[in-house]
């Protein structure tokens, strides 16, 4: 799905209006009855206290609507106007005469601390504040209002955005913005729901198809998606009957150093998991019984180093190169390396340790062959990309590193991205069980794999990501997020892969 900006998102409700032969008071009647009938879907008509706090645009227009819509399925509401100005949108004035009409429970103004309402952990807390309109802080009273929402404890969905945040930017430390439990958001996601620095004020996110022009939204230019079910399975190419282990692809894994063959083992069965048709290891020599015995699919090269790789195999002709899980960062090692990245023409993937030599060693940089594909965790990027501002400034960098060098780059995380050029990538799937030892050499084994089937790297870097999370998430559907082991998310890939190729229905049903 295509993530837009609110000046893009305001523009196609304009276009919308027009084209729809709608007004405006119609589409926010549309849009907020989702958000009513999504409320009211989850409570059932509970007699729970419910507050909605409104501003004066149209976010405030919304929760008016939404409150109607309550009171009419007799729900115990009391609406709030937070009346910080008198430039109130003709949209909400228009739902604050309707709402007049229906109930004799008018909404309460509030001007200043003295009219703050108790809000206690029972309430249902709807906040309208403020939408994609923001543009500067939430200030004096207001801001006192916010924290005050946020300490009370009760339940909080906010409508659209929460009040406070910016969709392009992050807020100024102690800025006061609403920590949602939960948000409803109006036809496309916004970046700040998936930055680390922004993501928690969102809560648990939704997004309601609002009806917004189709083709004025897949020709608004973005090069921001979240990637979902129906991306992942547009990407996914079936295997032919007709084939052989020779079309899926001829992988070569470098890494490892004494008591870290574990990793390589790891990227080797996630890649082979992935439907690799075959995978070969190059390890210190330490590493050839462990591979042997613990993986008999795939096949072993060793160098002539007991501890380390000193040296890169010459000729042999992989399809496809990954390089870096637990290799260390000796000085052999990194001699390797620079013959790896000076033997290697094809797109390679680069983890861990060989992300740090790459930092340690910038003159490498040039070697990497056009379209690999670089995996590092945010430490490992901010060795190799320096140190950023915030959220969109790591991403500012990130794309200028991946235009200078042609590669593209994840950066791993509770939503883990994926930049290529000007492009980036966000990924939906997977938990907090498989931030434990291994998941990201399992991550570059499936990359490495797909790339070796013939997907072309950003794909496989995008699919990937997407395979890994799902199996993640099926692992822990199984085991509980505490028990799932790097292994665990290698072994479930199959299943991961047949999600995507088949229907999603299955693993809902499993998961419940
Ligand atoms: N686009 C859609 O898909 C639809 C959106 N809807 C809803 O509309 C809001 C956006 O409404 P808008 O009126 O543009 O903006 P807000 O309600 O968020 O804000 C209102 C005005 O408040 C002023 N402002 C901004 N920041 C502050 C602040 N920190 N303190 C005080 N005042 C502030 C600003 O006006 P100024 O002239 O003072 O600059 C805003 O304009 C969207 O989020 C949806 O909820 C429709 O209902 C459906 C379609
Ligand atoms: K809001």
């Amino acid at each position: 799905m295509k993530i837009l900006t609110a000046d893009q998102l305001s523009e196609a409700d304009k276009i919308t209006i027009q084209k729809q032969g709608i007004t405006s008071e119609e589409l926010m009647e549309r849009a907020a009855t989702l958000v009513f009938e999504e409320i009211h879907k989850r409570l059932e008509g509970a007699p729970i206290p419910i507050k909605i706090f409104c501003g004066i645009g149209n976010n405030g227009g919304d929760g008016l609507v939404v409150a109607r819509h309550l009171i009419q399925h007799k729900y115990d509401v009391q609406v709030f106007i937070v009346n910080y100005s008198d430039k109130r949108s003709d949209d909400f004035l228009a739902n604050y005469e309707k709402l007049k009409k229906i109930t004799r429970n008018w909404p309460i103004s509030i001007k200043g601390e003295d009219d703050f309402p108790e809000i206690g952990t029972g309430d249902f807390v709807i906040d309208a504040i403020f939408g994609i309109g923001l543009n500067r802080p939430i200030e004096s009273w207001m801001g006192k209002l916010v924290k005050t929402i946020n300490k009370s404890g009760a339940f909080v969905l906010a409508v659209d955005m929460p009040s406070g945040l910016f969709s392009d930017r992050v807020p100024e430390k102690d800025a006061a913005v609403i920590n949602a439990s939960y948000t409803l958001s109006f036809q496309t996601p916004k970046l700040v729901f998936y930055l680390p620095q922004t993501m928690d004020y969102a809560g648990e996110v939704e997004i309601l198809d609002i009806g917004l022009d189709r083709q004025c939204i897949s020709e608004s230019k973005s090069g921001i998606f979240l990637i979902e079910d129906e991306e992942a399975r547009m990407f996914y190419k079936e295997r032919k009957k007709n084939s052989h282990k020779g079309d899926y692809g001829n992988v070569l894994i470098s890494g490892g150093s004494y008591g870290k063959i574990g990793s390589v083992l790891l990227s080797a069965t996630a890649a082979l998991r992935t439907g690799t048709g075959l995978c070969t290891l190059y390890v210190p020599k330490c590493g050839y019984q462990i591979i042997q015995s613990g993986l008999p699919e795939a096949m072993v090269l060793t160098d002539e180093n007991e501890e380390i790789i000193t040296n890169f195999p010459e000729g042999f002709g992989a399809d496809v190169n990954c390089f870096g899980m637990g290799v260390g960062k000796a000085k052999q090692t990194v001699e390797a390396m620079e013959k790896f990245l000076r033997s290697v023409e094809k797109p390679v993937v680069i983890d861990a340790d060989g992300l740090n030599i790459l930092s340690k060693n910038n003159e490498l940089l040039k070697l990497i062959p056009e379209n690999s594909v670089l995996t590092p965790h945010p430490g490992e990027l901010k060795r190799l990309i320096g140190e950023w501002k915030d959220d969109f400034e790591k991403l500012e960098k990130t794309k200028e590193f991946s235009k200078e060098y042609k590669v593209t780059l994840l950066i791993k995380g509770a939503h883990t991205f994926i930049i290529s050029d000007d492009e980036i990538y966000i990924n939906s799937t997977g938990n907090p069980g498989m931030a434990t030892a291994g998941s990201g050499d399992v991550l570059s084994g499936v990359i490495t794999s797909l790339i070796g089937q013939k997907y072309n790297p950003v794909t496989a870097a995008v699919l990937g990501v997407y395979a890994h999370g799902l199996s993640g998430d099926i692992a822990a559907s199984k085991l509980g997020m505490e028990s799932v082991l790097a292994g665990d998310i290698a072994k479930n890939m199959g299943k991961a892969f047949k999600l995507i190729s088949e229907d999603f229905s299955g693993y809902e049903a499993e998961s419940q």
